[in-house]
């Protein structure tokens, strides 16, 4: 089969909403390849098992490479992804310089290219994200494995806003917790939620593709493999109370689900919200406070920022 290659130079901040604009317009696969990543591998900040120098690699920005299979009409959609791209600027993203281009490839060189550049990651202390097919065993004591087939949706599993949120997850589980993971894509921190001891598990998602390869990689995960994924809008129409509320979406995002979340943790139930640049912290923070929330911590790598929060007990 002919795929289509659609590539967006881009910069490290607009990495995740680049992504999540070209899988919007239909792509299979999404490859991300951020000189930002290759920085931190260089300096060995998380402890990576990756040798750079066996790796090519990008020296400066982001290239976001999107593969569309025959039924999309490319021409089509190409406008859209450039207006929106470029529209991202309204948002505080500096997209620069945005260029899209496009070619054409064969099934069997997309298929395979990508997966050179995925390899082991020690993303937290206790947790290595490895793609499916690697035969990665733990090194440490204490070391889970999170098994993903990378290829569908956001993503590695090693984006910041990733690591952000499984931090957040170490910090506040302390085992047999209920949870809602909003905005799954490729299901991994439900995965490592279930590693750190969440008993109960839901994750939503808006895009159907990421809610199948969520459902793939919790397959992948034996630990994960009572956790139930769903199309929904975040959390709308939901009302069943847990215990632990976990979103890395974009701030713009986040705004609309604060109200539900509150609607949907019990008192002393944690809000994590990761995926906001640090230019929308004041406003995603003003807007916990406001519905009711406590912030308990502010989490940062990078340019991106996470939130710890809860909702007050009654006796707080
Ligand atoms: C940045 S990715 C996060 C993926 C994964 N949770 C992680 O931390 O790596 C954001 C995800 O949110 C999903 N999303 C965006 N808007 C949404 C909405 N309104 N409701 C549910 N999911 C949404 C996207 O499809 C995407 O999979």
């Amino acid at each position: 089969m002919e795929w289509t290659e659609v590539s967006v130079l881009t910069t490290n901040e607009a990495v995740e909403a680049v992504s999540n604009i070209l899988q919007e317009a239909g792509a299979s696969g999404v490859k991300i390849d951020d000189a930002a990543d290759y920085a931190n591998l260089k300096a060995g900040k998380f402890g990576e098992i990756v040798d750079l120098k066996t790796i090519p690699h990008r020296t400066t920005g982001a290239l976001i490479t999107a593969y569309y299979p025959e039924t999309v009409f490319v021409p089509e959609i190409l406008p859209t992804i450039k207006q929106r791209v470029n529209e991202l600027s309204q948002f505080g993203l500096d997209p620069q310089p945005g260029t899209v281009t496009t070619k054409a490839v064969d099934d069997v060189s997309w298929a395979t290219a990508w997966q050179k550049y995925y390899h082991p990651v020690r993303v937290t202390r206790y947790l290595t994200v490895t793609p499916s097919w690697e035969n990665y065993q733990p090194v440490q004591a204490g070391e889970s494995v999170i098994r993903l087939d990378p290829g569908m949706a956001f993503g590695t599993g090693t984006h910041p806003t990733t690591r952000l949120s499984m931090t957040a997850l170490e910090m506040v589980v302390r085992g047999g917790e209920s949870m809602y993971d909003v905005g799954t894509g490729s299901g991994v921190l439900s995965i490592a939620a279930k590693y750190m001891g969440v008993k109960d598990i839901t994750a939503f998602d808006l895009d159907e593709v990421a809610v199948r390869s969520a459902k793939t990689n919790l397959d992948l995960n034996p630990v994960a493999k009572d956790v139930v994924a769903k199309p929904n809008d975040l959390l709308k129409g939901i009302h069943q109370p847990v215990n632990l509320v976990v979103a890395n979406i974009l701030a713009e995002i986040i705004l609309p689900l604060v109200p539900q979340a509150w609607e949907n943790l019990t008192d002393g139930g944690y809000f994590l919200t990761s995926g906001i640049i640090a230019d929308k912290l004041d406003e995603v923070v003003a807007a916990q406070e406001k519905q009711g929330f406590i912030i308990d911590n502010i989490l940062q790598m990078k340019d991106w920022r996470g939130v710890i929060a809860h909702k007050p007990t009654e006796d707080e």
